[in-house]
């Protein structure tokens, strides 16, 4: 009944960087040519969308509508797209996959050309917006998904069909986080039993590094967080340590020292989740001379800059990043939903807030207590 025409439905728009965001009525036009209009059921908020909107990112641009950690039901197809149809279930992926570009081909990375400059730059992929408010002046599209709308159009290269018995309120959650820090283990990384491991950050994803380095069987998983709170999730998801820096080191020793003490001399892999450019830098120090490797998943502000000395690497040590975990969403999304049925992988126990979609506001502050892994928005309420 609406294919082919405009949806008025609700949406946060973000007008201006640090303010909140605007709840109201908008236009969501029909899909065009290659692309799929979803209805959006349950989106989380990501520290990402946090940093977006506190204006630190070089990309961010407003008016826009976030949000990127989001599932629901195709709506209706634009022409020529074949991957999906109507009343498939589906999550958003940011990170899309047309299976054809030299990215995507290489069988090197999961970073996919295809749709990623007009992505950055907040349009689709013809350059214009399918979004519109009540003036009938455009909003900015964002990481090609804007999960805060109950209706979103998406190209059809960033949307994958799951199995429609995946619970959409929890699987929203593979939209990013879960997938990010398990990915960063498992595929990045590519840990292996017996490695040792250290996860800074114990966000919802330095967690999933640590859940893939448990399923891989890593005998030391050393989370390093400034909250005490997060000593209790780290053990629950399989870390065999915890340090607090805050209050964990002895006088004038380092968290590097430590690291390196405790573990004959540095760690195998080591995680950076939190975005510190200053804790980068130590991640990559407390990786073991020879073949120590340390991935940065973590997002830094604008003009920020990592550092080290060159003698760090000289010496054997890799500095190395993961967007998306290393996943490649259409191919593998489907993977770790089996994974998730199987019990092999958590994401339920992630979910530690639900609301309405209306409190989203609330939802951003709950970011920043160190009770909230994700909360869990429920775009019908
Ligand atoms: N590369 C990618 O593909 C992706 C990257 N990201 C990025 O990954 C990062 C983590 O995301 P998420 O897990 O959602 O975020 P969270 O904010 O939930 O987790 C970050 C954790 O790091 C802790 N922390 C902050 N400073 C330090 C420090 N100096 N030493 C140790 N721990 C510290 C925080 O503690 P406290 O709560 O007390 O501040 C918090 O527990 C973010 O930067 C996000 O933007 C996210 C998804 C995908
Ligand atoms: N826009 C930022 C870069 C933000 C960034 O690094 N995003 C991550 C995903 S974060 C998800 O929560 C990512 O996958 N990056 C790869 C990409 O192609 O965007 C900036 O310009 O600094
Ligand atoms: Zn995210
Ligand atoms: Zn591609």
């Amino acid at each position: 009944m609406t294919a082919g025409k405009p949806i008025k439905c609700i949406a946060a728009v973000a007008y201006e960087a640090g303010k909140p965001l605007t709840v109201e009525e908008i236009t969501v036009d029909p899909p065009k040519a290659h692309e799929v209009r979803v209805k959006i059921d349950y989106t989380a908020v990501c520290h990402t969308d946090a940093y977006t909107l506190s204006g630190v990112d070089p990309e961010g641009a407003f008016p826009a509508i976030l949000g990127h950690e989001g599932a629901g039901i195709v709506e209706s197809v634009g022409e020529s797209v074949t991957n999906v149809k109507p009343g498939d279930h589906v999550i958003a992926l940011y990170t899309a996959e047309c299976q054809k570009c030299k990215f995507c081909t290489s069988n090197k990375t999961n970073l996919c050309s295809s749709v990623r400059a007009t992505q950055g730059k907040g349009v689709m992929p013809d350059g214009t917006s399918r979004f519109h408010n009540a003036k009938g002046e455009d909003l900015l599209h964002f990481m090609g998904c804007s999960t805060f709308s109950r209706y979103t159009v998406l190209a059809d290269v960033s949307v994958v069909a799951i199995d429609p018995k995946a619970p959409l309120e929890k699987v929203c959650l593979l939209g990013c986080g879960v997938t990010t820090g398990y990915g960063a283990a498992v595929k990045t990384a590519n840990v292996q039993k017996g490695d040792t491991v250290a996860v800074f950050g114990a966000g919802t994803v330095g967690l999933s590094v640590v859940q893939g380095a448990k399923v891989r069987g890593c005998s030391k998983i050393i989370v390093v967080d400034i909250n005490d709170d997060k000593k209790t999730w780290a053990s629950e998801f399989g870390a065999t340590d915890f340090i607090n820096p805050m209050k964990d080191l002895k006088k004038g020793e380092t968290i590097v020292d430590k690291l390196v003490e405790i573990t004959d001399g540095g760690l195998d892999f080591t995680f950076d989740c939190t975005g510190n450019v200053n804790v980068m830098r130590d991640a990559l120090e407390a990786c073991h001379k020879g073949w120590g490797q340390s991935i940065i998943i973590g997002v830094a502000a604008a003009g920020k800059e990592i550092s080290t000395r060159p003698f760090q690497l000289v010496t054997g040590r890799v500095w190395k990043g993961s967007a998306f975990g290393g996943i490649k969403g259409r191919s593998e999304m489907n993977g770790l939903i089996s994974d998730y049925f199987d019990g092999k992988l958590k994401v339920d126990e992630f979910i530690t807030h639900r609301r309405g979609f209306t409190e989203i506001n609330d939802a951003f502050e709950d970011l920043h207590h160190g009770d909230c892994l994700r909360t869990v928005l429920d775009l019908s309420k």
